[in-house]
């Protein structure tokens, strides 16, 4: 199938520094796609792009297969969601969520109808006639987001959508977010810099640094197998060390195992011996901090999640196995 965009080559530069880098993106159709990484790398430059409210410096944007690089957002037919929800205070939530349509021409009972669709679709049906001031901010938030889907674009791009919602909303946002694209198979591009809610949401993860591609990849593919360190940091993976096999290789610290001095190591697993330099008690887990010398003859930190009742003594000073089942062992190519 072909992608509903294509980002050839594109670049974003001001002045002397380079937002986007030569990026080569295709955007699946049907699909949400995440752009993730640390705030700088470039993701909300890219989705502006898209969007038609920046240009690129250089490079070709295609959506559904025509070049769209130099057209203006209002000619692409794509829907967006900012941060702060950008909604016309004077009109009602009906007149929202019904501007576009008006913008392009829909006529009265087509408007009316594809309205109150899509208030329907996002829970707020019976809100039309309010307006935005006398709604809660996850509510304001469901109405740009009908007013996004009520055109019927393209691709729906939301930018950080659900960082102004407080942490219970946001969790309930993303998963009707979610509903909503799989209910009516919408391309969704997502820009976030939360982890979490990338591998919650999304069909494909684009990871992001310094305006370029680390990693590309499904939610699991990208948590269980970053293809770098860079990108493993991201995702929570705190041991970096080498093996006898890799130059480089990490573990989650939930998968180090640290077991008593004597302790045998299942076939296949890895393992060195370790100090114990720290014990934080986590209620489910303590913390263990652990200094060890890996294969390349390195002094290594490494940071265990150990169950409270593991039977190891773990004490400061103690004398432990680091264990690393060959499953749990991610190697990294930098
Ligand atoms: N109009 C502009 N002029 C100059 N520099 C800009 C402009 N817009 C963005 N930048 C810079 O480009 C870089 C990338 O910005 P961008 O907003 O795309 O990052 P981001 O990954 O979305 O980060 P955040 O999560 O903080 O929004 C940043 O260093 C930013 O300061």
């Amino acid at each position: 199938m072909n992608p509903a965009a294509r980002l050839s080559e594109v670049s974003q530069v001001f002045g002397d520094f380079t937002a986007v880098d030569r990026l080569d993106l295709d955007i699946e159709a049907g699909k949400l796609t995440t752009l993730l990484g640390p705030s700088g790398c470039g993701k909300t430059t890219t989705l502006r792009m898209l969007a038609g409210y920046t240009r690129p410096t250089s490079g070709r944007i295609e959506i559904g297969g025509r070049d769209a690089t130099a057209l203006p957002p209002e000619k692409r037919n794509l829907g967006m969601v900012f941060q702060s929800y950008a909604l016309f205070p004077h009109l009602s939530v009906g007149e929202n969520v019904g501007y576009g349509l008006k913008l392009r021409k829909v006529a009265g009972p087509e408007r009316r109808r594809r309205v109150a669709e899509a208030l329907d679709m996002v829970g707020l049906g019976h809100l039309g006639d309010r307006k935005p001031k006398a709604l809660s901010g996850g509510q304001q938030q469901r109405v740009a987001l009908a007013r996004a889907i009520a055109i019927q674009p393209e691709i729906l791009l939301l930018d950080e959508p659900l960082s102004n919602l407080d942490a219970r909303l946001r969790l309930q946002m993303r998963s009707e977010i979610r509903r909503i694209q799989q209910q009516t198979g919408l391309t969704v591009v997502l820009v976030t810099h939360d982890q979490e809610e990338a591998l919650e949401m999304s069909d494909v993860m684009v990871l992001m640094r310094s305006g370029k591609i680390m990693q590309k990849d499904t939610p699991q593919e990208v948590f269980e197998r970053p293809t770098d360190r860079f990108v493993a940091e991201f995702m929570g993976y705190e041991n970096f060390f080498a093996t006898r096999e890799h130059a480089s290789a990490t573990v989650r610290p939930e998968n180090l195992r640290l077991l008593g001095h004597e302790a045998a190591l299942d076939d296949g697993a890895h393992g060195f011996p370790a100090v114990v330099t720290q014990v934080a008690y986590r209620g489910v887990d303590l913390m263990v901090r652990a200094t060890a010398t890996d294969a390349a003859g390195d002094d290594v930190e490494l940071v265990a999640a150990v169950r409270a009742d593991s039977g190891t003594r773990l004490e400061p000073g103690a004398r432990v196995t680091a264990g690393i089942r060959t499953a749990d062992l991610v190697p990294l190519a930098g």
